[in-house]
């Protein structure tokens, strides 16, 4: 039941079995009635052109569910839910010191080839978890697909902690890989589920801030432990507490209402919303559950096989032009955010940083790892009020300048490998500290939004879509980052590390272009008024006034048949 969002007043008595609402809007006077089967049993208007679509919209649109403060409980399961993000940061954080303790573990110095297997195994994992998620996150759930991503953290990390070849560290990667990838897609959609939409840009970072946090204490480990004998492998069996502490909580706890109510399990919905929204009357958890129930009846609920479903899904998503829009966009986000390249900081800052002459590299990708972490910090406070768009188009733009200035220093220095195409170490140089100072405002300008931004991809998609579209996205960050982790070492050595991060710059700038042009501002919207936003063209001019006017206090409301913004 998406579709008008507009002002209404409400007036609510209930007694155990019915309940009545009243409330007018800017035209009309309504009365209806609903009982605890979620049924609406009578609807009095004054105007008869008034639907009981248009009165239940109003009800649930911003009063109840939107606007009010995220209650202690779902503060708790979007902390427990952002393991995942911190097992996603810790095991690729991990890797750029393992990297280099390892050093001849094997038998021999890892060749910059075994290097880049070693690191792209995991994305590759991810990759194609990312995707298989699709078929399964909307069928078995969020929790059962974030329990069995446990499991594979931990099968991984065990092969990689006993592995005494790189082929094995691969396999072990790869393993790994799997729960990272389902990590990446359940967990942002189960937060941004629960999340009353005012908070929900915050909370999703909350995740993202997992991510950063789990690189950066994956590098203060490293660092720590990196004059240790086989400390690396130190390193990743610390891994296997937090997917522990993750599958034991989530054991106990629910799914999230809208997979819930997508399964017509209402009971359980209603349980668990009335104990995420405790200060929210019954009556509107029941309207909430009816909208979002009617939003339902319009997907596939009826197919029972997983893999039609998909296929159904994925043509849905393709035929419906705003399904076809919020995908293009989704995926676009994501692969950008790979494509500036900063993930050849997170997964080989130290061998860079060795390069350029630096004895304590792993130390100074610690600042690396901070710089991000704390600028996430910074877009959670800023992402609710300043908007996605505003913080894309500012992030961006420095992106590109600093990577330039990296491109540049980079050009009076000298990277070399030796005979087992190994890198060397380099002699330190002051293009060198122009190197680190420019890489730190680099990660800086990419953590305040395009690190950021993409991961509230699940906003954009209608229920229907949402569980496929996400891991579209989602697998194009992966299949991104693979690009970049498989190719970056290849590329410093093939077309000079001036040529390599000019190419992040040019793909920065295209992806500024591609945002000024297509990407709406949705802060403070309601999951299912998106796709309002998304019929008929991207309305970025649109969104962002409507963006203004909600943050201004002024209750607008967007008509998809008329596709304009009304402030009321
Ligand atoms: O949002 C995250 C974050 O920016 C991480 O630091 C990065 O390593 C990931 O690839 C990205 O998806």
């Amino acid at each position: 039941m998406s579709g008008f969002f507009s002002q209404g007043k409400e007036k609510n008595t209930s007694d155990s079995q019915n309940f009545d609402i009243h409330f007018s809007n800017k035209d009309n006077e309504e009365h209806i009635s609903i009982n605890s089967n979620f049924d609406m049993i009578s609807n009095d208007s004054n105007d008869s052109n008034v639907s009981n679509e248009l009165a239940l919209k109003t009800i649930t649109s911003p009063s109840s569910f939107s606007g009010e403060k995220p209650s202690f409980l779902i503060i708790f399961l979007t902390f427990l839910a952002s393991i995942s993000g911190f097992m996603f940061g810790y095991d690729t954080g991990y890797i750029s010191s393992a990297l280099v303790a390892i050093g001849e573990d094997f038998g021999h110095p890892l060749s910059y080839g075994q290097e880049q297997f070693i690191t792209a195994a995991t994305s590759l994992g991810a990759f194609i978890f990312a995707l298989l998620s699709g078929i399964f996150v909307d069928f078995s759930g969020r929790r059962p697909l974030l329990l069995f991503s446990n499991i594979m953290f931990i099968v991984g990390a065990i092969i990689q902690c006993a592995a005494q070849n790189a082929w094995t560290m691969i396999v072990g990667r790869f393993v790994m890989g799997f729960g990272v990838g389902i990590g990446s897609l359940v967990a942002p959609l189960y937060i941004s589920e629960l999340a009353p939409s005012k908070f929900r840009g915050r909370l999703v970072i909350l995740n993202c801030l997992g991510i950063t946090g789990g690189q950066l204490i994956a590098y203060a480990i490293g660092a720590g432990l990196s004059h240790v004998n086989n400390g690396w492998r130190i390193l990743v069996g610390l891994s296997i507490i937090p997917p522990v502490i993750q599958f034991v909580s989530f054991y106990f706890l629910p799914d999230t209402p809208r997979f819930l109510i997508m399964h017509n399990r209402l009971d359980e919905a209603e349980k668990v919303l009335s104990k995420t929204h405790p200060n929210t009357p019954i009556e509107h958890i029941r309207i909430k559950i009816l909208d979002l129930q009617e939003e339902e009846q319009n997907g596939f609920s009826d197919c029972k096989n997983p893999f039609k479903k998909w296929w159904l899904t994925v043509v849905e998503l393709h035929r419906v032009p705003s399904n076809f829009r919020a995908l293009f966009l989704s995926c676009a986000l994501q692969a950008i955010q790979q494509l500036t390249g900063f993930n050849s900081l997170m997964y080989f800052s130290s061998t860079i940083f060795e390069a350029i002459g630096f004895d304590n590299s792993t130390a100074v990708s610690l600042i690396v790892a901070g710089t991000n972490f704390i600028f996430t910090i910074v877009a959670f406070f800023i992402i609710d009020r300043v908007g996605r768009r505003k913080m894309l188009l500012i992030s961006l733009t420095c992106v590109v300048a600093f990577l330039v200035l990296n491109a540049i220093a980079f050009h009076f220095i000298r990277i070399t490998f030796n005979e087992n195409d190994a890198v060397v170490h380099g002699n330190i140089h002051s293009w060198g500290v122009v190197i680190i100072v420019a890489m730190i405002l680099f990660v800086a300008s990419y953590a305040i939004g395009i690190g950021n931004v993409p991961w509230q991809q699940s906003e954009l998609f209608p229920q229907k879509v949402r569980g496929v579209g996400i891991s579209f996205a989602t697998g194009s960050n992966w299949a991104g980052s693979l690009i970049i982790s498989s190719t970056f070492l290849t590329m410093l050595k093939n077309i000079t590390p001036t040529g390599t991060f000019s190419l992040f710059a040019g793909f920065g700038f295209i992806s500024f272009i591609l945002v000024v042009l297509c990407y709406p501002e949705l802060s403070n919207l309601e999951l299912e008024e998106v796709q309002d936003i998304l019929t008929g063209g991207f309305h970025v001019k649109k969104s962002m006034k409507l963006a203004k006017d909600r943050k201004n206090g002024v209750r607008a409301f967007i008509s998809p048949d008329t596709e304009s913004t009304t402030s009321v």
